[in-house]
């Protein structure tokens, strides 16, 4: 903050600001019409201040003019100047803390996985005694818990080692971004360098002091692990010279052995017992095989100083079928399973939530019962929970409302659902994307219980109209059974007596909205009048 300009207490200096901001460019500061009205002046103030870039009020009171927010100031019609924001903000907010229910938050209770808490404490405690813990793997549905919990179980780890001067440390990986041997190996390469570092700069003021002091009284040295100055200063001189040699891992471009050797002598470097917690374990293996697993799990045989443990998280335990047997029995030597929440348990999650994020009286009592029935249903996710709460309160809010009713719960399951089902139609290949289309244009002309055949037949026109190469009739059928599964269209077989089985399909999402995110792919936009596609399927 600028140091000339007070930012508080002085109440002429408010009233200066309402008179400058009031003022169009160049001309002399006027009271504004609302100028004495202390209730908008005071939100306008707030307004400004928070647009600073220094905070400062002068300062932002001269962006304002530069900028000149009139332009943005609305009129309405008693003359009085409302701010594009004025009405957002009047409104009162339902919201005490809305960061609260947002993913990224880590809460600090965690109800009904204690035991599966006490589970990983239990095992994890031998880093604390100075033991390798045993590797552990965690699997789950989405939205369970697995990865608050294991987070939480490695705050408190690192803060019981910190209290008992234990070295311990617990390494995060989300392999979902970092899905590379490569990138793993880098990316713990190069924290453990940052510790070491940092471990050295500590240790060389230390040395460097005891130097200077012992150059005036050698009885300085004693009880150090020093007998004389020369000794301090071999080894100011070795770990000068194990600083120069720390070179951070590139983020590509080194053989992947020298990544290896590069993490193994970081690590190496000090004694300590290492969790190396990698969630979505998974999507490492899909993506790079079990290369790092491997390689992870025969390390400790070779460690001299330290010793580390793995800690895998997945919500798919398949991944274990495509690893070395060896890797598989290692890793998971302890398995923790987290089932799926059912209604009670996520209404418990919610009101814990709740109580902090929303102001008291903002819910109606129907609100968690429901978001957590419904989140129910979805397999026990707790995020899609939080999710409904939140959409549910953001709905209730923009529609100025000062409660959250079940109608706001229901259309933010709606919502949600809607976004979903964009997210997956606009990711769909694009043969999918034309045979759910084919699907589409069926049902808006009218036809139902459409079979496979006739989705074919306006397949094939419309990829010859884009140009798109045309698929067997065998693999579209496997293209619907995919759409089935994504749960876009519903596919079920019927038996049509002595002419054999056939599938009905039906659309699952909503129609509309699913072809304009089709339309919306430039190749698909291509097709502007589908009409003449859909008759010739008459003609066949
Ligand atoms: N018992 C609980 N108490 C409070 N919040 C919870 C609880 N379980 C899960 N949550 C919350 O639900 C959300 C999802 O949890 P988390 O990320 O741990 O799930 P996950 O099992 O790791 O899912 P995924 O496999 O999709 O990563 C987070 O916001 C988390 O804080």
């Amino acid at each position: 903050m600028d140091e000339d300009t007070p930012r508080d207490g002085d109440e002429r200096e408010d009233d200066r600001e309402r008179g400058e901001q009031a003022a169009p460019d160049g001309e002399e500061a006027s009271p504004t019409p609302d100028a004495d009205d202390d209730t908008v002046t005071a939100e306008d103030i707030d307004i400004r201040e928070s647009i600073g870039p220094n905070g400062s009020p002068e300062e932002t009171a001269d962006d304002v003019t530069d900028v000149s927010l009139d332009e943005v100031v609305l009129d309405d019609d008693d003359g009085d100047s409302r701010g594009l924001f004025d009405d957002l903000l009047s409104g009162e907010p339902i919201f005490e803390n809305k960061e609260v229910l947002r993913p990224s938050y880590t809460p600090h209770e965690l109800p009904h996985r204690t035991e599966q808490i006490n589970q990983m404490a239990t095992i994890l405690v031998s880093a604390l005694r100075g033991e390798t813990p045993s590797n552990i793997l965690i699997y789950g549905k989405t939205g369970t818990g697995k990865t608050a919990s294991a987070k939480f179980v490695s705050q408190e780890l690192e803060s019981t080692s910190q209290k008992y001067d234990v070295p311990c440390e617990v390494e995060y990986i989300n392999c979902e971004v970092t899905d590379t041997q490569y990138r793993v190996l880098a990316q713990l390469a190069n924290k453990f360098i940052e510790k070491n570092e940092a471990y050295i700069e500590r240790e060389l003021d230390r040395l460097r002091d005891l130097r200077a002091r012992a150059a005036e009284s050698v009885n300085e040295l004693t009880d150090t692990e020093f007998d004389s100055v020369a000794a301090v200063e071999q080894q100011i001189t070795e770990l000068e010279a194990d600083f120069e040699e720390m070179e951070a891992v590139p983020m590509t471009g080194w053989p992947t052995d020298r990544v290896y050797t590069t993490f193994f002598d970081a690590v190496d470097y000090n004694e300590r017992v290492v969790v190396i917690m990698l969630d979505e374990i998974d999507k490492l293996v899909e993506k790079s095989g079990d290369d790092t697993l491997y390689n992870l799990s025969r390390m400790n045989s070779e460690l001299d100083n330290s010793r580390i443990s793995i800690m895998g998280i997945s919500n798919d335990l398949k991944f274990t079928d495509f690893l070395d047997p060896r890797v598989k029995s290692s890793l998971g030597e302890e398995e923790i399973v987290f089932p799926p929440y059912d209604a009670n348990q996520l209404r418990d999650i919610l009101q814990h939530r709740s109580d902090v994020a929303f102001k008291g009286g903002a819910l109606t009592d129907d609100v968690i019962p429901l978001c957590a029935a419904f989140a129910a249903q979805e397999h026990g996710d707790a995020r899609r929970a939080l999710d409904l709460l939140r959409t549910a309160g953001e709905l209730a809010e923009r529609g100025q409302s000062d409660t959250v009713e079940e109608a706001h719960v229901r259309q933010a399951q709606d919502k949600i659902e809607l976004d979903r089902v964009v997210e997956v139609v606009r990711t769909l290949p694009t043969q999918s994307k034309i045979v759910l289309f084919s699907t589409i244009l069926l049902e808006k002309n009218g036809v139902h219980n459409i079979n496979t055949g006739e989705v074919f037949n306006i397949y094939k026109r419309l990829c010859e109209e884009i140009d798109a190469d045309v698929l067997t009739q065998r693999r579209v059928t496997d293209l619907i059974s995919e759409l089935d599964m994504l749960g876009i269209v519903n596919a079920v077989v019927v038996s049509k007596g002595r002419y054999g089985r056939t599938k009905e399909i039906s659309l699952s999402v909503p129609i509309d909205e699913t072809e304009a995110v089709l339309l919306s792919d430039s190749r698909l936009g291509d097709i502007e009048n589908a009409q003449p596609f859909v008759q010739a399927r008459f003609d066949n």
